[in-house]
């Protein structure tokens, strides 16, 4: 933490407010889901349909050279992100045009789902689930495809009504093949533009000026620009790559820095804390 007074004021101030003036907004590769497991890297929803099911050889070959050339600049500290920006639209754009070609028809993507080794970071459930109990809106904005996030928390039981998704979707003709994506692209670096877009959503929680912020990007900090009138704001920041290279840039950014923690622990210790009623 860079200032730990004012994170304390910051979620004390939040519960006094209660879960009624709360709302969190969380990105989900590498935030909500896992960055590795066993000293393995888990799967993004992209890398999910890296599956046979889906896609031919050489496409996967494609696509795992994109990533090659692509992860590193998106993740450089050394570059600004006007420098990263065309790169991440180069990145998103020519996969998703190899994963048009590809044909990807929507009955298999639950199986690629089962098949792959995507995880959720420990202690989800107590996350989603305490966010439902207490009626506490979740947005969960990501650059990732849409209906393979969407498939990942449904099979791990916690797509609650309370939850809104922001993503990347696809576009399926009438034989169920994949043909477009739909809308605006949304990749790490534009998030601030995506949520504008989505004014709507956001007015909608307008009695909620209170935000926990969750994501693994410095590009994820913008998710929050669609609330209007933010009263208290926290942000949580998933260190998980390039960490001493990283860690100066996301202690000045993020309230608090998690590093290299694969579990909920933190989250879920400050939302039960806000969402319990202070001792009288
Ligand atoms: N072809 C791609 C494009 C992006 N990624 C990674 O997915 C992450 C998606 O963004 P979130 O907003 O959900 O974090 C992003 O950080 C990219 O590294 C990918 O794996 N393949």
């Amino acid at each position: 933490m860079r200032d730990r007074s004012r994170v304390e004021e910051t979620i004390q101030a939040m519960q006094r407010a209660g879960p009624d003036a709360l709302q969190v907004i969380s990105d989900f590769d590498m935030t909500l889901s896992r960055f590795a497991h066993n000293g393995k890297r888990c799967p993004t929803t992209h890398n999910i349909l890296d599956n046979d099911l889906l896609i031919n050889d050489a496409c996967k070959k494609m696509i795992r050279e994109l990533l090659n050339t692509y992860y590193p600049i998106e993740i450089d500290a050394t570059r600004t992100v006007e420098e990263k920006l065309p790169h991440m639209v180069e990145w998103w754009t020519s996969v998703h045009e190899l994963l048009i070609q590809q044909k990807i028809r929507r009955d298999l993507l639950a199986q690629a789902v089962k098949q792959s080794s995507a995880m959720l970071r420990e202690g989800y459930k107590v996350f989603f689930d305490r966010l439902q109990e207490q009626q506490v809106p979740l947005l969960i904005f990501s650059a990732g495809l849409g209906d393979i996030l969407e498939e990942v928390i449904r099979q791990n039981h916690v797509f609650h009504p309370n939850v809104h998704v922001i993503s990347n979707y696809m576009d399926f003709d009438q034989s169920g093949v994949l043909r477009a994506f739909k809308g605006q692209l949304i990749h790490t670096f534009n998030k601030r533009e995506c949520a504008l877009l989505h004014a709507a959503h956001f007015r909608e929680l307008k009695e909620r000026p209170n935000v926990l912020l969750l994501g693994d990007s410095l590009g994820d900090l913008t998710m929050a620009d669609g609330v209007a009138h933010t009263q208290h704001a926290l942000t949580i920041g998933f260190l998980n790559d390039q960490v001493e290279e990283r860690k100066e840039s996301y202690v000045n950014s993020y309230d608090i820095v998690l590093v290299k923690d694969e579990t909920m622990d933190i989250p879920n210790a400050i939302l039960n804390y806000i969402t319990t009623a202070p001792a009288k």
